[in-house]
């Protein structure tokens, strides 16, 4: 965007956001375009030097999985690089048909539609499903897509505090007074905050007040419950779930997304979710990957893969949190591959994550509106393929940033 363009934007926004993000980027402070030139691995080689990567969301470490490129480049063989059309017309071939029955064996329902991202998937099912007489409430950290997907339907938006079940309560006892339907729409890991919605509390009440639940599990599928099939199968709750999404550019080391339920919802968005109708459908190589990786994850070696980056993350989290750092906890104390680090103050987050980038650690910022005003954090995240050396000397290189960066910038949030 030009400089113009960016201050048009800051003003129509009516604030100074776009001012301070491009001093920002000018001070070389933020993570925005960092160019990556080696597979993505537990130390790869960014712009030059090797880095711990600390900000990936390969959590099973399949991106480089030879399998997993085999399955790539067999698709790309056979379908060519890509399909030049809708799904609906000559975008569909029969990995395409196979993704979609094993997503559907993989989480447990009747059927599975598969989108160009995670995104359009959030976008087609919320944009066709709702209308503007129905109401959709939704956590105030859920995912942008989620809300792109609510304001492309129309329908009414009532926001609840993060996982605060009594502000649920509260929205859906105001909207058993608006007309048409009501929908609950939730993460089942927030993907800045790394922490697990209480699903099985928020389908308790979704039955009491007569409203359908949709859970977002971009970065729980491929990394909680036996199956990994996402918070949802970890908190017992599947069959209460009416409708599950789910996205490839994670675990399961594609780009693409999903959606899982009944026939007859996931029949519907077939003809009439404009996300999947009108875009070009996902290339070969993209649903040859996740393919490859989705078997390996329901092959035996998938839950060795989810144990060890929960390890992984237990051993990261607890570092972290012995240098000082407040890490963000889950409130019902479930590990997730996400470790966030509290800093609050945004330019600090900048600060602290060009020193980190210096150090050779790449992690990544989270800034308002990423998160709330007041909240910027250091997104971390780590994969199965690290091990307990690499993350020992990551660590070791956090506290030798840490102690400079206090003793230069003041202290930052401690343990509560
Ligand atoms: C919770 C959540 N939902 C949906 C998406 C969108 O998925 P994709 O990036 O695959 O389009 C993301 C991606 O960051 C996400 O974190």
């Amino acid at each position: 965007m030009s400089q113009t363009g960016i201050d048009v934007f800051a003003k129509v926004r009516g604030h100074e956001r776009a001012e301070i993000l491009r001093a920002a980027q000018e001070a070389d402070m933020l993570p925005f375009f960092r160019v990556v030139e080696s597979p993505a691995a537990p130390v790869m080689e960014m712009e030059g030097a090797e880095r711990v990567m600390l900000g990936s969301n390969n959590y099973l470490g399949l991106t480089g999985d030879p399998r997993v490129i085999a399955g790539a480049r067999e698709a790309l063989e056979t379908y060519g690089t890509g399909l030049t059309g809708s799904r609906l017309l000559n975008g569909t071939t029969p990995l395409h048909l196979e993704l979609e029955r094993e997503i559907a064996a993989w989480m447990g329902t009747e059927d599975a539609i598969v989108f160009t991202t995670g995104h359009q998937a959030n976008l087609g099912a919320l944009g066709t499903l709702l209308g503007p007489e129905d109401t959709v409430i939704v956590d105030s950290a859920d995912h942008a897509s989620i809300l792109d997907g609510c304001l492309l339907s129309k329908a009414k938006l009532r926001p609840f505090r993060h996982n605060k079940l009594d502000k649920l309560e509260k929205a859906l006892s105001r909207a058993v007074n608006d007309p048409g339907g009501v929908l609950i729409v939730v993460d089942g890991v927030f993907s800045m905050e790394g922490d697990v919605a209480p699903l099985k509390e928020i389908a308790d009440l979704a039955e009491r007040y007569g409203a359908r639940l949709m859970v977002d599990e971009a970065h729980g599928a491929g990394v909680l419950g036996a199956r990994g099939a996402g918070a949802s199968e970890l908190l017992g709750v599947e069959d209460r779930v009416d409708l599950r999404m789910g996205t490839f550019s994670k675990s399961l080391a594609s780009c693409g997304g999903f959606l899982a339920g009944s026939s007859e919802v996931i029949e519907y968005l077939r003809i009439q979710s404009r996300a999947f109708l009108f875009t070009a459908s996902a290339v070969p190589a993209a649903v040859g990957a996740a393919l490859a990786a989705l078997r390996i994850v329901r092959s035996d070696e998938g839950p060795q893969l989810m144990a060890k980056v929960l390890e992984n993350a237990r051993h990261w989290r607890e570092g972290l949190h012995g240098l000082g750092f407040r890490v963000i906890e889950s409130e019902n104390g479930i590990v997730t591959p996400v470790v966030p680090v509290l800093v609050e103050d945004d330019w600090k987050a900048g600060l602290l994550w060009k020193a980190l980038w210096d150090a050779g650690v790449f992690v990544n910022v989270a800034i308002h509106p990423a998160v709330p005003p007041g909240g910027a954090l250091l997104r971390t995240s780590v994969m199965a393929t690290h091990d307990t050396a690499t993350l020992d000397e990551a660590l070791r290189r956090v506290g030798e940033v840490k102690a400079a960066f206090e003793a230069e910038h003041g202290a930052l949030p401690s343990p509560l």
